[in-house]
């Protein structure tokens, strides 16, 4: 295959993240930044805050995004796929429309934007392509030219992504103590949202059973299970629980948390408990606070034995996905016909996310989606 390592129409790859701390005195701007008119309560961000200095006010994910940007660009490189690669945040430095800036005065024309977020919400998919709305609106009032900006189909359901977690589950199985191995379940984490976020996420047509977050989940959580059960030849049982919740308590989130279901799992006699972030693409706090150092000290406390697996961060096959979904797009841009490779009962997610996807509460512009004013 002659072109198949033509990323034409696109001239580079935004990697696009959340953006975390990266030292003490970072910790309070970054609260705001994210929290701006999201209405969460101040003893929330009190307690969030205090998550962040435990770990010296140093998030993970920005180490784990320069990781990222490392695989990316020597897999790129290994393949002959001559794609530059820039890195731009939502809420903290390097900052996205800082980025834009910089690729735009570089001559960038068409940008593809890899969002560290595998799954549909507001949260997760919506906030992101408002954010490249705003940067694309500072950029017009600068009077600079805009780059045409897509983003990446979701890869919840890529093999480069599902492996590397099946390998972590398999891993954390085998360092369970041997006596309670085989009677171990699983807990698949992810980030809950509000319930209403839930019920509406994803298309139109995919609303319904608690919207695409939850089935695009379950249907992880069943394929990692399944393969882990191909692995061991033990049948683990499984549950799709919860973490990380914020937001006034009146509001309704997604439940159980992960804390109240170990607590169940113990008192039903469940012997060990592997948590599995699959919610998350990396190692962020919600990882290193929520399970690592709540989770487990209530696990403690149960007497529970838990271990958390790896998260897929910058495995060589999750890079390898985003090079195969980087061409795949490519070629549907050009017109040429693509495979979209994709496991588990759902099928490959749009391109392009449809009119109305993933409402926010007050409608904002949000490019690369069918409702960009940045067509
Ligand atoms: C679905 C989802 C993901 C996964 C998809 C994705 O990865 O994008 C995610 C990721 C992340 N969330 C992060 C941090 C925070 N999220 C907050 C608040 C919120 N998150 C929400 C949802 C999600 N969040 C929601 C519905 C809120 C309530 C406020 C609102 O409606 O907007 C708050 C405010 C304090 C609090 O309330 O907890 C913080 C500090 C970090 C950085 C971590 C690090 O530093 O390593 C990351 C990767
Ligand atoms: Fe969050």
């Amino acid at each position: 295959m002659p072109d198949a390592l033509d990323a034409t129409p696109y001239d580079a790859l935004l990697l696009l993240s959340f953006g975390g701390p990266e030292g003490p005195d970072d910790v309070v701007p970054f609260l705001e930044n994210v929290t701006r008119g999201r209405g969460i309560p101040k003893e929330r961000l009190k307690e969030v805050g205090q998550h962040y200095f435990l770990f010296g006010g140093v998030s993970p994910i920005n180490d784990q995004n320069r990781a990222l940007l490392d695989a990316l660009r020597k897999d790129f490189a290994d393949h002959g796929l001559d794609l530059p690669i820039h890195w731009g945040n939502r809420n903290w430095a390097p900052y996205l429309t800082d980025t834009l800036r910089e690729m735009a005065a570089e001559g960038r024309r068409r940008i593809l934007v890899l969002a560290t977020s595998a799954y549909a919400s507001y949260s997760g998919c919506r906030q992101y392509r408002e954010n490249l709305a705003d940067s694309l609106a500072a950029l017009e009032a600068e009077g600079l030219p805009l780059p045409k900006v897509d983003k990446l189909r979701h890869y919840f359901n890529h093999p480069g992504f599902l492996e590397p977690m099946v390998d972590g589950v398999v891993e954390a199985l085998a360092d369970l103590p041997e006596e309670v191995r085989d009677g171990a379940h699983l807990a698949f984490t992810t980030h809950s949202i509000p319930t209403a976020s839930a019920d509406s996420s994803g298309p139109v047509e995919d609303h319904g059973d608690g919207g695409a977050y939850v089935r695009q989940h379950l249907d992880v959580a069943r394929l990692i299970a399944d393969a882990v059960r191909e692995r061991t030849g033990v049948d683990h049982p499984w549950q799709l629980v919860y973490q990380s919740r914020s937001g006034a308590p009146h509001i309704p989130w997604l439940e159980p948390d992960i804390c109240d279901h170990l607590e169940e799992r113990h008192a039903a006699g469940v012997p060990a408990v592997v948590m599995a972030p699959i919610g998350f693409v990396s190692d962020h706090m919600e990882v290193l606070y929520d399970l690592d150092t709540e989770a487990k000290a209530r696990a403690a406390e149960l007497g529970l034995p838990v271990r958390r697996s790896a998260t897929v961060g910058a495995d060589p096959r999750f890079a390898a996905a985003i090079r195969d979904l980087v061409l795949e797009r490519a070629r549907t841009e050009r017109g040429q016909e693509v495979t979209p490779c994709a496991l588990g009962a759902l099928g490959a997610s749009r391109d392009l996310c449809p009119v109305g996807c993933c409402p926010a509460r007050a409608p904002r512009p949000a490019a690369a989606g069918a409702d960009s004013p940045y067509a």
